[in-house]
């Protein structure tokens, strides 16, 4: 009798419920994907083996924590924040003036620069898309971080997290910075088999196929590990560096507090409390905050719940702002010690994320990822605060980059602020038409921009310095 059937006669007599059914289907599945990954080392260059070795015992992992999950989270066991859980941005301080310096120096930036910039119609990784006067996200980040660096008299490093998808693009521009005041250091997270949806299986027969349609960077989640494996975490430690600020590079908001700096590595509480390990910045959600995750309460541990795990009934809820009023930023403050400590002792604990993707070859597969913030549970004294909206912009589409791409912000140093010729203080809601789902249709590497995009924007440029529209929309242009 096949596993199938075996298992069809197992639920039929014991009455077992869907979800059971799906758990003990995957569990059996362990040990076929064992058979698999060790049939597809056989055929990695032999220079490679050790390699893969790596990549397929982190792989190996997270498949195993996917099968133990539980398929859904039990939506009535969320409960209300605690009270301290969330501390208010306005109840922090910069410290003393005079140890600002000394603070600095132990700090590293981190920048997740896995992602590419396909949600916006580019080829290439996101962050060498043009945000402002040809400034792309990157050239910005290294503004604000040499900015930093001069005003300070400093030499914060920055580190750029790239995926097998990213990493040589970001090389080939990297080469010019030479002449840029900031260390630059770059690391490739790991790099997964996706696994079809039906086999449970990786959809990749051989090493050697160079087909990147196999694969998957599983979530910004795997930086701690593969920040470890890297060498860079001890490296930093051995120099003195205690703290790192990692965020989305999409995000540029996301520049160097001074205050939550001053908090994560000052004990003012002269040894009574518990100092932070890790930090989360939270901002009040507003009803463009609909993709991302929240902070909550579940079986006595701050968890972050992404909206990729929310069951389908309760995805309305979750995007409401009543009962979750709060949104990851994914500005996250951790403790480089705290990191080492944990991947060391393999504890740190990420909820595995299943994405289902349909590939150019009709195939089926899920992906299996996990989130940076969801190790907030993991890390001692662990604690959200409630940032300014001006510490979140992303840009996920190209409506949230129109309003970057506008005069509605300043840039200073690389530094983003909205503008004081702005009568609110609130920024426009933008909705284009899909004809603008494009930054343009060519290459983001080799430049050249879309005529249509172009016009949208100096369209929209004047509807934002008009201070009686607080809503752009631009369905379609004709000219
Ligand atoms: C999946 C993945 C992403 N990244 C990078 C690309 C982006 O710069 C950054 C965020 O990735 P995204 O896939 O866009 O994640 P996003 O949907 O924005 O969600 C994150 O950021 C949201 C805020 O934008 C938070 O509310 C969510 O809790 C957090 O998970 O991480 C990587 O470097 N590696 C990856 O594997």
């Amino acid at each position: 009798m096949t596993t199938a059937k075996r298992n069809l006669q197992r639920l039929a007599t014991m009455g077992e419920s869907s979800e059971e059914w799906k758990s003990s289907t995957k569990r059996e599945t362990l040990g076929s994907l064992e058979i698999e990954l060790q049939r597809l080392l056989k055929t990695a260059s032999p220079d490679e083996v050790k390699y893969w070795e790596r990549e397929f015992s982190g792989f190996r992992n997270l498949f195993s924590r996917y099968l133990r999950a539980k398929a859904a989270i039990d939506w009535p066991k969320i409960m209300p924040l605690p009270e301290n859980a969330i501390k208010s941005y306005d109840s922090l301080t910069e410290g003393d003036p005079l140890t600002i310096k000394d603070r600095l120096s132990k700090l590293v930036v981190i920048k997740l620069n896995g992602g590419l910039g396909t949600s916006m119609g580019c080829k290439g990784p996101k962050s060498v898309i043009p945000v402002r006067n040809d400034l792309t996200f990157l050239d910005l980040t290294l503004q604000q971080i040499q900015f930093l660096n001069w005003a300070y008299g400093v030499n914060v490093p920055l580190v750029l997290m790239n995926s097998f998808n990213t990493d040589d693009d970001t090389a080939k521009v990297l080469r010019k910075y030479a002449n840029v005041q900031v260390d630059v250091h770059t690391f490739c997270q790991s790099r997964y088999p996706r696994i079809d949806k039906e086999t449970l299986m990786p959809v990749v027969k051989d090493l050697k196929d160079p087909d990147l349609e196999n694969w998957n960077p599983p979530g910004h989640g795997n930086f701690y590990e593969s920040f470890y494996n890297s060498g860079l975490l001890d490296k930093f430690i051995n120099e003195g560096k205690e703290f790192c600020f990692l965020a989305n590079i999409d995000n540029l908001g996301a520049t160097v507090d001074l205050n939550i700096l001053n908090f994560v590595m000052t004990d003012e509480s002269g040894g009574k409390v518990e100092q932070p390990e890790f930090v989360m910045e939270v901002t009040d959600k507003t009803r463009a905050d609909v993709k991302g995750g929240t902070l909550i309460q579940y079986e006595d541990r701050l968890m972050l719940l992404e909206i990729a795990q929310v069951p389908k009934d309760f995805v309305d809820e979750f995007k409401s702002v009543s009962k979750f009023r709060i949104f990851n930023t994914n500005n996250l403050w951790a403790k480089l010690s705290a990191i080492k400590r944990l991947v060391e002792s393999n504890a740190i604990d990420l909820e595995v994320i299943v994405n289902p993707k349909h590939l150019a070859s009709g195939l089926n597969v899920i992906q299996l990822e996990t989130a940076a913030g969801a190790a907030i549970k993991n890390f001692k004294g662990a604690c959200g605060i409630n940032v300014p909206r001006s510490r979140f912009l992303p840009v996920k589409k190209t409506s949230d980059l129109l309003l970057l791409m506008s005069n509605l912000y300043d840039i200073d140093g690389g530094n983003l602020t909205l503008s004081a010729l702005r009568s609110f203080p609130t920024t426009p809601l933008v909705k284009l038409g899909s004809s603008f789902d494009k930054v343009r249709g060519d290459d983001v590497l080799s430049g050249g921009s879309d005529i249509r995009w172009m016009l949208c924007y100096l369209c929209a440029v004047s509807l934002i310095n008009n201070p009686h529209y607080s809503k752009v929309t631009v369905q379609s242009l004709y000219f």
